[in-house]
């Protein structure tokens, strides 16, 4: 929602400009669903109000925005291939609203199993909540500070992000989301936290992974509107993750969790990586829903601990 105004307009009239925006998005290769996306964005309706089409009738249908500044949004989706995300200014991730512009990436449905793995981790090592110190490197949107922030209330969020603008959204989302046990630190990883070498129970991140030569052949939804710097990793993707991998010994405590997010194809690389640096034990992957492995933990155990 980028405004709180509202605009009435009949049912009719919406379902007409539903039906016409259904056929461009056809002709223009467009999944038609984006169009029930983009209404729900700018309106109250429902995905199965929109669908079955139970609005017509009505004499009255409020809408965030006047109907020409939709099917002038409607056109840049079209043409400029502006995702449908960045049109509404938000998107639902887990169970959060959250803010989305341009300077933050639209935080994608497979990150959300991070959560799950946390979840399920911390439950087996049975550290009480109001003692943990998680950092969420690369924060964005805040997606994952904010969903760790809700899943412990008690514990300590530190959310890290280079980007000043991308902060600032994440800022937001947590007032947003009404949680306030987070952190927020502007800088380059680790540095801008120095002080809490030896102090995280968990390292959690989704860092830029897509090799340099491969994101210029992304979807145009991608390269030309989301932040370059929430995508490239270096020649391999794998630049920010090696960083990471050497670093965060240096922060975690004795049995914390090491966990990021990587590409299609990288497990193998990432594992390696970690089985070679002394301070890691119990190395494993661990697939999204689609069957792809997608993360990879490990525990910080340092042979002297
Ligand atoms: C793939 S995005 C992930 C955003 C969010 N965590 C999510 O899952 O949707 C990577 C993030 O890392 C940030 N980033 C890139 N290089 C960084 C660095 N050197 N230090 C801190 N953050 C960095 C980017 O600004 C971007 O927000």
């Amino acid at each position: 929602m980028l405004n709180s105004d509202t605009l009435s307009i009949s049912g009719e009239a919406l379902y007409l400009w539903r039906k016409q925006a259904l056929a461009r998005a056809r002709h223009a290769g467009i999944a038609v669903y984006e169009v029930d996306w983009f209404l729900q964005g700018v309106s109250h309706l429902s995905q199965s109000e929109l669908s079955l089409g139970l609005y017509r009738d009505r004499s009255e249908v409020r809408l965030f925005h006047a109907l020409d500044w939709l099917t002038q949004q409607w056109q840049r989706r079209l043409t400029e291939r502006v995702p449908v995300q960045y049109l509404v200014g938000e998107t639902p991730w887990r169970d959060l609203m959250l803010t989305v512009t341009p300077d933050v990436l639209i935080p994608r449905p497979e990150t959300e199993l991070i959560i799950e793995i946390v979840q399920t981790w911390a439950e087996q090592q049975g550290v009480p909540s109001s003692s943990q110190v998680w950092a969420d490197l690369g924060t964005g949107s805040g997606a994952i500070a904010i969903a760790l922030a809700k899943a412990f209330p008690e514990a300590q969020i530190l959310a890290v992000d280079i980007s000043t603008t991308a902060l600032e959204i994440a800022r937001q989302n947590a007032h947003r989301n009404k949680v306030s046990n987070i952190n927020f630190y502007q800088g380059n990883w680790f540095a801008p936290i120095s002080n809490w070498q030896g102090k995280l129970s968990g390292v959690i991140t989704n860092p830029p992974y897509i090799p340099s030569r491969i994101v210029s052949s992304l979807e145009p939804e991608v390269t030309q509107h989301e932040p370059h710097q929430a995508l490239d990793g270096g020649n391999d993707g794998l630049n920010d993750i090696r960083y990471l991998i050497a670093q965060a010994p240096n922060f975690l405590k004795p049995g914390g969790l090491w966990l990021t997010e990587h590409m299609a194809g990288q497990s193998q690389e990432i594992r390696t990586l970690l089985a070679r640096n002394q301070g890691y034990q119990t190395v494993q992957k661990q697939q999204d829903l689609a069957g792809i492995d997608r993360f990879v933990t490990a525990i910080f155990q340092p042979k002297f601990s």
